[in-house]
């Protein structure tokens, strides 16, 4: 699937690590049961630097496991439910939590808050304890939110890394390139689009500038252009009318972040990703958390990347974007310790 990656990777592990074992690289995914834990959980036994799968939900994930782990591929995986998430948890490196509920039509991701805080809330407890040093990526949404949360649980229990702790927003970048490429007749894998702020309508800032494709966009063309990438979770809710939002393209999205971060970690250099993180780029606008680019390193976030010159409507896209982010954030944060 991420062949170039995974060439590339191949001489990296073999430079790196040709005279000694195999870089441990246990994946953890809680809320493997789910829409998105499924085929995430397929694609990350399918990643050659994936070396063991710990698949955790409330219920279902040892099915899920079980089925997995016939894949002809080198990696372990084991299956885990109810009150195993010390086991599940005990020596994973990387953790990939897509647990939680997700909107029905007409919700927004906000709505989502009441059920899943309290739920990123306790994994976050559990990962503390049993995971400490690992690197997290979130899925739950409102990534907005359930971000701060995850930290401020960390930070209470002392081992908060901000190096370590990453919002998933892969899946707006892949939107992104995706609708651009359909506009203009280009191969996706050609068409590279940076997007910044939150993962929610209006903080969802595309900078369609700063690529060759999305240059010449403009009018109505534009216009409508940003608001899919803004609203593209919307028109999957819509369409699955009911019974879930995005899983597949979000199991697509989560499998090349992971694929990027075990990269980064196992050496390779150059690798940039997307990401909501703890960053200093907003900061004095009350904004603790922001999306941009983000290079990865051996030990997480390596170099957080500015975003960019921006055109005047960028400008105005990152002027609606910031209050609601500074808001979505001040909520998750007060969440935990309002408790
Ligand atoms: N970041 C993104 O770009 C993005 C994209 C799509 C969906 N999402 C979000 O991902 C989340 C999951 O979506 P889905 O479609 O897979 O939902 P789903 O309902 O199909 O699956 C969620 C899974 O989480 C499990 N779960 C619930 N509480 C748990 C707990 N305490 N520990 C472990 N597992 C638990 C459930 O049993 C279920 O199997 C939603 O919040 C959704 O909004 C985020
Ligand atoms: O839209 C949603 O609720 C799920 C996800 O955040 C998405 O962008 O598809």
């Amino acid at each position: 699937m991420f062949s170039r990656q995974v060439t590339k990777n191949t001489s990296v592990l073999a430079r790196g690590f040709a005279s000694s074992a195999r870089a441990n690289r246990k994946v953890a995914v809680l809320g493997a049961a789910g829409g998105i834990g499924q085929p995430l959980s397929l694609l990350l036994k399918s990643d050659s630097l994936v070396t063991g799968l710990s698949l955790y939900d409330i219920r279902g994930a040892p099915g899920v496991a079980a089925d997995v782990s016939h894949v002809n591929t080198n990696s372990e995986v084991k299956g885990y439910e109810k009150d195993d998430l010390k086991d599940a948890l005990t020596g994973a490196e990387v953790i990939i939590i897509p647990a939680g509920v997700p909107r029905k039509p007409g919700m927004t991701r906000d709505d989502l808050f009441n059920t899943n805080a309290s739920i990123v809330r306790d994994l976050a407890e559990a990962v503390a304890e049993y995971a400490p040093k690992a690197s997290i990526g979130i899925i739950s949404n409102p990534v907005n939110s359930t971000v701060p949360i995850f930290a401020e649980v960390l930070k209470k229990k002392g081992v908060f890394d901000e190096k370590k702790l990453f919002g998933i927003t892969t899946l707006d970048v892949v939107r992104a390139s995706r609708f651009l490429g359909e506009i203009k007749k280009a191969d996706p894998k050609d068409v590279k689009v940076t997007v910044v702020g939150g993962h929610s309508g209006v903080t969802i800032v595309p900078l369609l500038s700063q690529t060759a494709h999305g240059k010449g966009v403009d009018g109505e063309t534009y216009k409508a252009l940003v608001n899919r990438i803004q609203f593209g979770g919307d028109e999957v809710v819509k369409a699955k009318a009911g019974t879930g939002s995005a899983t597949l393209s979000m199991a697509y999205a989560g499998a090349r972040f992971t694929n990027s971060l075990i990269r980064a970690l196992n050496g390779e250099t150059g690798v940039v990703e997307p990401t909501f993180v703890k960053s200093p780029l907003y900061e004095s606008e009350g904004v603790e958390y922001f999306a941009s680019n983000v290079e990865l390193g051996t030990e997480g976030v390596k170099k957080i990347n500015p975003v960019g010159e921006l055109t005047a409507e960028e400008q105005e896209l990152l002027k609606a974007c910031l209050p609601d982010l500074a808001k979505n954030i001040k909520k998750g944060v007060e969440f935990v310790n309002s408790a």
